[in-house]
């Protein structure tokens, strides 16, 4: 058998590929305007040191030392900064109309003043001829047309401006989303959607959370809604962060410059005047910054607590309903909403006192100007004009300086954004790589197989590792054999069916092709699901036709090789009375579908993939007529396989007619084998496991 290393999904593709040794935000968030020497070396060193500090299992990350969290700020950045480099034309040029547009409004009070000191003094405008008949000269117009231009050329950055920065902003999101989805769909392992995801981090968060909060699963980092929440909010943010956010600062410090160069050439005593309140309100901004950092962690957390609520509670509305739990649901909701509500209240607070503060300072500042500016103008040492002027840049300064620390406070917040997205797009550093994997020739290698072969098996979850769920199985699955699972409820079916579909890896023993001898734990996704086909008691159907349920599997399916699957698994019959046929849109969950009918159309999508081993969970008792001529349909396929090429089945059932069709029977009791034979032999001892089994199912 010829086996070829996979291409390489590059999983890595998801993480960053190299570091800039300067950034557009080490520039921002750098204290000391030092900028960030950030290699990809290390990169990887300080990711290793989170790792090793920090509770890193799927979407969060425990702090536990102001250190790492310098590092895996560095890290986010300079992450950050590979996303913004790649859209640099549309930054700088949405980053130079910025500049155009704050010019221009930076022209706008040197403009004004001069238009009122035109209209004001008239007569230094005027020229006057012979007979003293005066007419206004061209002059007194010089401050309308330039003003005329810089409106209209403020106008048209501001346009260029808004259009080039959102467009790189857009883009950044999207390649963002892009990977986390597909980081979260091909590089976890069942076990990550299962438990949960991860351990919440920051029990000190737990600790404070409310009774309603408590009562939401803990584990909620891999629910649809958490992630849900991650793709939109967290990176909406964290893409505003190299974008706007870096151009709002830019363009406020820009604004600073220019409106302090012409607040000293105006007049440098006032300046130093109107520059008194800047002290005050930069210690207020840092002390607001570092509230504002962790109360948005906080807020985040709660949002994606409450998405992963209401996600779970509607996706079981059912559950809910029958139990008629909906106003409680409404309730615990309302509580979750309301701590998130209380959170981002402690935020909105802190930002309404800043920007009271700052109001009432740059109020004081302003008041101080007009005094001492009045005096000036009162002794001619100062036109109206320039103290409007003045005034006017004054006001600018304050804009820009306050504008410079809420973007910083937006960026603080982008960078919290930014962690959660990164962290979930790195995820359990225990995914099986792709590059590690082996790859089955579809045509060739996965018709040779045999059989498939289990040895000494065991298995545990590993939320729950100290108990062993499989222990020792050993069993062999041929084509063309059926063999029937059978065990009390708990006694470890379906995590063994999961095991053998390559879903979780087992922690001993081995599962083997024959007679290649290959190690199924080392064959890439493809090609294991090329082997194995499950199809679970309550198969999920996408909210999509029929017809792309059944090809879920093998996309590139004829439309002959799909109309052989549904003859076999006998689909045609109701597909036939259907409106749409093969078209028709089996609503959310394939809802608008019976439950035998959802599993038929589950079997025919395993069988359109041709595996060499089928694992079928039987439908409860409620589906029980259609459930077992949808096991029939498969006993059939499985030994009457195309072109010779039969199927292994394995049954996990607890019918006797089912039982007795199968070639063998396996016992499964506490995770171990106990029992192994025919139906005949087996119950033929009074005494077996299996006797005893169908006694207490009776
Ligand atoms: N995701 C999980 N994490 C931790 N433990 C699990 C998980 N899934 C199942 N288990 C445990 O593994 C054991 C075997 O469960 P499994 O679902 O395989 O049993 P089963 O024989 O299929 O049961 P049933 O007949 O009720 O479907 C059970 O004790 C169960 O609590």
């Amino acid at each position: 058998m010829s086996v070829k290393l996979s291409e390489t999904v590059d999983s890595a593709s998801s993480k960053p590929t190299k570091r800039k040794n300067s950034s557009f935000i080490d520039f921002i968030f750098s204290p000391k305007h030092k900028r960030s020497k950030t290699s990809g070396a290390e990169a990887s060193v300080d990711r290793k040191m989170a790792d090793d500090g920090t509770k890193r299992e799927g979407a969060t990350v425990k702090k536990t030392k102001p250190s790492l969290e310098k590092s895996r700020k560095k890290e986010v950045k300079a992450r950050l900064n590979d996303e913004a480099s790649k859209e640099i034309r549309s930054l700088a040029v949405g980053t130079l109309a910025m500049m155009a547009s704050a010019l221009s409004n930076q022209a706008l009070p040197k403009l004004l003043g001069k238009l009122l000191d035109e209209k004001s003094s008239p007569i230094k405008n005027m020229t006057c001829g012979v007979g003293q008949i005066c007419s206004a000269t061209n002059n007194s117009g010089s401050a309308s047309k330039a003003l005329a231009i810089v409106v209209i050329g403020g106008g048209f950055a501001s346009f260029l401006r808004t259009t080039m920065l959102n467009r790189a902003q857009d883009n950044i999101a999207q390649r963002l989303r892009t990977k986390l989805f597909s980081a979260v769909l091909t590089d976890r392992d069942m076990e990550w959607f299962v438990s949960g995801g991860a351990v919440k981090s920051g029990k000190e968060e737990s600790n404070e959370a409310d009774a309603a909060a408590e009562s939401v699963s803990e584990s909620s980092a891999s629910s649809p809604g958490a992630i849900g929440s991650i793709l939109t909010e967290d990176v909406n943010k964290a893409s505003e962060v190299v974008t706007t956010v870096f151009a709002n600062i830019l363009r406020s410090c820009s604004s600073c410059a220019f409106a302090t160069y012409h607040m000293i050439s105006l007049n440098p005593s006032l300046f130093g005047i109107s520059v008194s309140i800047v002290p005050v309100i930069g210690a207020a901004a840092v002390v607001l910054n570092k509230f504002v950092k962790k109360a948005t962690a906080k807020q985040r957390e709660c949002a994606e607590q409450a998405a992963a609520f209401a996600e779970e509670r509607i996706s079981h509305i059912m559950t809910v309903k029958l139990a008629n739990r909906e106003k409680d649901e409404v309730q615990k909701y309302v509580q979750l909403q309301e701590k998130c509500v209380q959170l981002g209240r402690k935020v909105n607070s802190a930002k309404g006192v800043f920007m009271g503060f700052t109001f009432a300072a740059t109020g004081g500042a302003l008041y101080m100007v007009f005094n001492a500016g009045g005096t000036a103008v009162a002794n001619g040492r100062m036109t109206s004009g320039e103290l409007t002027s003045f005034a006017t840049y004054s006001f600018l300064l304050g804009l820009g300086t306050s504008g410079v620390f809420k973007a910083v406070g937006e960026s603080t917040q982008g960078l919290v954004s930014a962690d959660r997205v990164y962290s979930l797009i790195d995820g359990s550093p225990d995914a099986k790589s792709s590059n590690e994997s082996l790859k089955l020739s579809r045509t060739s290698d996965a018709e040779s197989v045999e059989s498939i072969t289990l040895q000494n098996v065991s298995f545990s979850y590993k939320s729950s590792s100290k108990r062993t769920v499989l222990n020792n199985v050993s069993l062999k699955l041929e084509r063309g054999k059926v063999i029937a699972l059978v065990g009390k409820n708990g006694s470890g079916k379906t995590s063994l069916a999961s095991v053998i579909a390559g879903l979780h890896s087992p922690q001993g023993g081995k599962i083997t092709l024959q007679p290649s001898g290959l190690d199924f734990t080392e064959l890439d996704r493809e090609s294991q699901t090329s082997l194995i086909q499950v199809v679970p008691q309550h198969p999920a159907l996408f909210d999509a036709t029929i017809k792309s349920n059944v090809t879920y599997s093998n996309p590139n399916a004829s439309d002959k090789d799909i109309e052989k699957a549904l003859t076999i698994t006998n689909c045609n019959d109701f597909i036939s009375k259907l409106d749409d046929g093969l078209n028709f849109r089996v609503g959310r969950s394939g809802m608008r579908l019976s439950g035998g009918q959802r599993q038929r159309l589950a079997l025919a999508r395993a069988l359109l993939s041709e595996p060499c081993l089928l694992i079928l969970d039987e439908p409860s008792s409620a589906l029980d007529a259609e459930g077992e001529s949808a096991v029939t349909d498969a006993v059939h396929a499985c030994r009457n396989g195309d072109n010779g090429l039969s199927m292994g089945l394995l049954l996990i059932t607890h019918r006797a007619p089912t039982l007795q069709i199968a070639d063998s029977i396996i016992v499964l009791k506490d995770g171990e084998v106990v029992e192994e034979g025919t139906y005949d032999e087996l119950s033929e001892d009074k005494g077996s496991a299996l006797c005893e089994l169908m006694s207490e199912l009776a």
